[in-house]
């Protein structure tokens, strides 16, 4: 709600005026069946007045006229505050979903998200933006055409309001069910959004597997459950409106019946009577916005409160107020018998300790599954440790300024992953780099990354577009891309994950040798299956099921450790032509 309160406060002016505006709209357009009454009293004389009835057909166009263009300004000042509230939500919405750490996206479906970030943000602006003005016309509106009927003839009102009660409650029954359905078409409609997104996203899948007919039968079956979803609401809807027809002819019955007896004995004006009337097609729309603003309002607070869960919640990895940003990152790290869960249950790091100097290459391998990129991802704090401590010169990493933290560490994920935009925007990652000598350095890398040749190859080269997430590009080269975006920038410690793995043997050699003359001075750990990528680091680490199994150099490694040596035998002989394996 201190969001609502803050923009309800911040376009406080525009609202009243919005308002005020709708106020005098209600009151013209409650001034005008007395006008009408008037006029149609004057023709009911026969010796009316033609200048007066001119004069009040004037005052009934200028009413008009004044009515549309207050009604297009209240519309602007109170839908134009609703959009802002909107645009607000949304954006305080998406820095607080940037904030959040990996392990509430671990668990958080990304429809979930989507729907807080569309639908329910929508739903607010519609409680606050609709509900403002349904709830300024059911109390004005209403309750003026009641007084008027009342004052005009309470007999009548009385008799032609008895259908009211059941109007109302006629509203609010079926516009609850109309509201549940509208929930769950709207589930459906997501469901079959993710349907169709998924089978897009993994059309190379349904082609090679010629997964086309269960592809399309799941399809439409969410496409008829989205629709006999909606046809329930068509069906309320399609009961409705005539039942509030019926409703409002019930009582135009009763006026005409009553209002002529009342009319024949001179006891009500025939102008009066065309104004009851018209009163009770004014009443139509307060009687039907109760039930639709009571629906509204229910929707917008049961969205505002799902927004609200979300930005309550808090990272786990929380940051403190007094954080440490030293002069100077040497990059010294120091694992002190760390332990990691994800589910907070089954640790898949178990007791890690490790000290690594700063500027030294460190290898990192083990079998799938054992937990590399888990420790890698404690480095940039995408997860904390569940006990035991890790240091970065000597302090510990929660002791850091996060953004100076990660401003000091490059990572590259296992996953090649690419945003749509240029190469030259995937690289640099909208950063430009500063110096006479960065072009020099944006060159090396894409050299150090074997990327020369690709990027020669594109006619617009730099600055070719990928497309959606690198679609235009092969693993390998995504992958290189990656890389060089890792690269671009110099830092103190340098964590790579599996950096060669969909590249080919030549070029991955390649690769490697590259990153082993960069940046000598930074520390720099590598995960790899690819042990001949690890032969040039000053120390390995073999993991095993969470543990750091054991430890040495290359040349160590390939005499000690059993899974090491065989592993490097088999890739060995795969990397020769067939013909010389033996
Ligand atoms: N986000 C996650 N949530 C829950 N469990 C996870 C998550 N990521 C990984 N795991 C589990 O943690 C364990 C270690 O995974 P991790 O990715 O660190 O292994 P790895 O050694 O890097 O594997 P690979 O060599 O296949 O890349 C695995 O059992 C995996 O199923």
């Amino acid at each position: 709600m201190k969001l609502i309160f803050y923009y309800f406060k911040k376009n406080l002016r525009k609202i009243a005026a919005g308002v005020f505006f709708i106020i005098v709209v209600d009151l013209l357009q409650l001034l005008v069946p007395q006008i009408v009454s008037r006029a149609v009293d004057i023709l009911a004389n026969v010796q009316f007045d033609r200048h007066v009835l001119l004069i009040q057909c004037a005052v009934i166009v200028g009413a008009g006229l004044l009515m549309a263009l207050l009604r297009s300004g209240w519309r602007m000042l109170l839908m134009g505050s609703a959009r802002d509230l909107e645009r607000g939500i949304r954006d305080e919405l998406y820095a607080h979903m940037l904030s959040l750490d990996t392990a509430y996206y671990d668990k958080t479906r990304a429809g979930d998200i989507m729907a807080h970030a569309t639908s329910d943000i929508i739903h607010v602006r519609m409680a606050f933006g609709f509900g403002i003005i349904a709830l300024v016309d059911t109390l004005l509106l209403g309750s003026a055409c009641i007084g008027i009927m009342v004052w005009t003839s309470p007999t009548l009102a009385a008799l032609c309001l008895i259908p009211l009660p059941f109007l109302v409650l006629a509203t609010k029954t079926l516009g609850n069910r109309m509201h549940q359905y509208h929930n769950t078409a709207q589930e459906a409609f997501s469901a079959l959004t993710e349907q169709i997104r998924e089978s897009f996203f993994g059309i190379r899948v349904i082609k090679v597997f010629n997964f086309k007919p269960q592809v399309r039968q799941k399809t439409e079956n969410s496409a008829r459950d989205y629709f006999s979803k909606n046809l329930k609401r068509a069906y309320i809807n399609a009961l409705l409106r005539p039942l509030l027809g019926f409703f409002f002819n019930t009582s135009t019955l009763i006026i005409i019946l009553y209002g002529g007896k009342l009319v024949m004995e001179n006891r009500l004006s025939p102008g009066a009577l065309v104004a009851f009337i018209q009163y009770l097609g004014i009443l139509a729309w307060p009687v039907i916005a109760i039930g639709w603003m009571t629906n509204l309002l229910q929707r917008g607070m049961a969205s505002l409160k799902r927004i609200e869960v979300l930005l309550n919640t808090r990272s786990e990895i929380t940051f403190p107020q007094d954080s440490v940003m030293p002069d100077i990152v040497t990059g010294n790290l120091r694992f002190e018998k760390v332990c990691f869960s994800y589910d907070k249950q089954m640790n898949v790091l178990s007791d890690i300790s490790m000290d690594i100097p700063a500027g030294a290459r460190i290898g990192i391998t083990g079998p799938p599954g054992c937990g590399k990129t888990t420790l890698l991802s404690l480095i940039p704090r995408l997860y904390d440790p569940m006990s035991g401590r890790i240091c970065l010169d000597g302090k510990d990493l929660k002791t850091f300024d996060p953004q100076f933290l990660r401003r000091h560490i490059s990572f590259m994920a296992q996953e090649p992953f690419l945003f749509s935009g240029t190469l030259e925007d995937n690289i640099l990652m909208g950063e430009r780099l500063s110096g006479d000598n960065m072009r020099d350095i944006l060159d090396q890398v894409i050299h150090i990354c074997a990327l020369d040749d690709t990027i020669a190859q594109m006619p617009k080269g730099l600055d070719t577009l990928v497309g959606e997430r690198g679609m235009t590009l092969s693993g390998g080269q995504k992958q290189r891309v990656t890389l060089a975006r890792t690269l671009v920038r110099p830092k103190p410690v340098v964590l790579l994950d599996d950096p060669v793995s969909h590249l080919d043997t030549r070029t991955a050699e390649r690769v490697i040798q590259g990153i082993s003359r960069m940046n000598r001075d930074a520390l720099m750990i590598m995960v790899s299956h690819r042990l001949s990528a690890l032969a040039d680091c000053d120390w390995i680490y073999v993991m095993d099921n969470g543990t750091i199994a054991d430890q040495g150099t290359h040349a160590q490694l390939k005499v000690s450790n059993a899974f090491y040596r065989t592993s490097y035998k088999v890739q060995q002989s795969e990397s020769k032509p067939l013909g010389d394996r033996s």
